[in-house]
């Protein structure tokens, strides 16, 4: 895995002679995407979403697409157990300088062992996808025999935290204790739903779709199948937010014609709520990209706010009575939708992140007016970026107090407030007997009043 960032791999087909076998084209496209991952920190929507795309995933289908992405994410859920299978039948490890090989040992393990492919389907297409590349194929063979052996004799059952990196499981079980952990880590196995905040009649939107109406008022469904083909997408009736992340914009209540600040705006789920809650938006991001992406949302749902590209650390706005900082995070709360998350942080990252924060909030109290109100979120599980960050905030500027959260305004995650007030709601918060439509993000909400 040693090709130069952002170039393709060179995977060939396996014959100029020979057409290539049905399914291998998604198989090397998922390969590409887990392999990017693993070695170069490249997000696994970033690279479904990029106008570049090294993976090959927009030449595909859309069938072929949902598959490489299955795959894809099924790996990634479960990477932490199927590098442990696959290292227990690699007697010299892993070998260096063979290309694709983990990557393609891997996607074929979550096929076989978590995904409805028949196993010779599995086998057979990983074999074709290392024949296909010059580093991998001395290795066909290896291929051929670590996935049979997988294939005949299964896996067992995963301790909890065995499909997560250790220091992070380790957090968790500090953090929250051994029976919490055990909890999150299991929610993170399973899918999560599709979560939809409307501009209004969740109830209507929720029997419209073949949803339910959560009590916070997301609209929640199985996730499957195109957003962009469902009733409303194309009106601009909703989009696509998790129930946790829909929480923090609610905290300021009335925002009729009053002013807001979002800082780290994009790609503007929020700032979407702000402007559907009637306030007059300036959104805030430091990625003109994803700032263009914010518009093109904005315009589907027929919303408005003044997009400014701009450091939120440092960028000079008229105060607003509204401030709300959805503070760039580790994100470890967001495994359950990003798998891929897990294994490009480091824990290093944690403590990097939480300075950067405390920046961001000294800006967002200059930021709002006095007697406003700041709104501080991450979807972070790490204490560090959200609790302690809070605490310290307090104890370092005497201008902000916490404004604690009432149960009427977290209908259903009632659980989620702790004794400061705030909001802290953990993946298997809101269960459901459908495990398609239970939990949320992990998430980390604060409402701050700034005198
Ligand atoms: C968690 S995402 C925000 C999600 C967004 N609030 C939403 O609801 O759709 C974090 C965003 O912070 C932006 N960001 C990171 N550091 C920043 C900074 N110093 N100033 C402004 N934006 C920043 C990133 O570009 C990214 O878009």
């Amino acid at each position: 895995m040693s090709a130069p960032a952002g170039r393709p791999r060179r995977i060939q087909p396996a014959s100029r002679q020979q057409p290539e076998p049905p399914g291998l084209a998604p198989r090397r496209v998922a390969i590409r995407l887990v392999e990017g991952v693993l070695s170069r920190a490249r997000p696994l929507d970033g690279a479904l979403e990029a106008d570049h795309d090294p993976t090959g995933f927009r030449a595909l289908d859309v069938r072929d697409r949902a598959l490489a992405r299955a795959i894809a994410g099924a790996t990634l859920r479960r990477f932490g157990t199927i590098r442990t299978l696959i290292a227990a039948r690699l007697e010299r490890g892993m070998p260096k300088k063979a290309g694709p090989l983990e990557a393609i040992l891997a996607t074929g393990a979550a096929q076989l062992l978590h995904l409805d492919v028949p196993a010779h389907a599995a086998v057979d297409l990983a074999v074709a996808a290392a024949k296909s590349d010059p580093d991998a194929r001395r290795y066909a063979a290896l291929v051929n025999a670590v996935l049979r052996g997988l294939a005949r004799d299964g896996a067992p059952e995963p301790a909890p935290g065995d499909d997560l990196p250790a220091w992070l499981y380790d957090r968790w079980r500090k953090t929250y204790g051994e029976e919490a952990a055990a909890r999150i880590a299991d929610s993170l196995a399973h899918e999560a739903s599709l979560d939809l905040s409307v501009k209004s009649d969740p109830a209507g939107w929720a029997e419209r779709l073949g949803g339910v109406a959560l009590p916070t008022g997301t609209v929640r469904l199985a996730s499957g199948g195109l957003v962009t083909e469902l009733p409303g997408f194309s009106d601009g009736a909703w989009w696509v937010q998790d129930a946790a992340a829909a929480l923090p914009a609610r905290l300021f209540g009335d925002l009729k014609d009053k002013r807001a600040i979002d800082l780290c705006a994009a790609p503007g789920g929020k700032t979407s709520q702000l402007a559907a809650a009637g306030a007059e938006v300036v959104a805030v991001d430091k990625s003109a990209e994803r700032l263009s992406r914010l518009n093109q949302n904005l315009s589907r749902l027929k919303l408005s706010a003044a997009a400014r590209v701009g450091d939120a650390a440092t960028i000079a706005l008229e105060p607003a009575d509204a401030v709300l900082l959805d503070a760039p995070c580790s994100a470890t709360g967001t495994l359950r939708r990003h798998p891929d998350v897990a294994w490009m942080k480091r824990e290093s990252d944690v403590a990097s992140l939480a300075r950067l924060q405390a920046q961001l909030l000294d800006s967002a109290v200059r930021l709002t007016k006095p007697g406003g109100l700041l709104v501080y979120g991450v979807c972070s599980l790490e204490p560090e970026e959200g609790e302690r960050q809070i605490a310290a905030l307090v104890a370092r500027n005497p201008r902000v107090r916490i404004e604690p959260v009432t149960p009427s305004e977290v209908p259903g995650l009632e659980d989620a407030i702790d004794s400061a007030g705030c909001v802290r709601t953990l993946p298997f918060h809101l269960p459901a007997e459908d495990p398609r439509l239970a939990g949320v993000d992990g998430f980390f909400a604060a409402r701050l009043r700034v005198g």
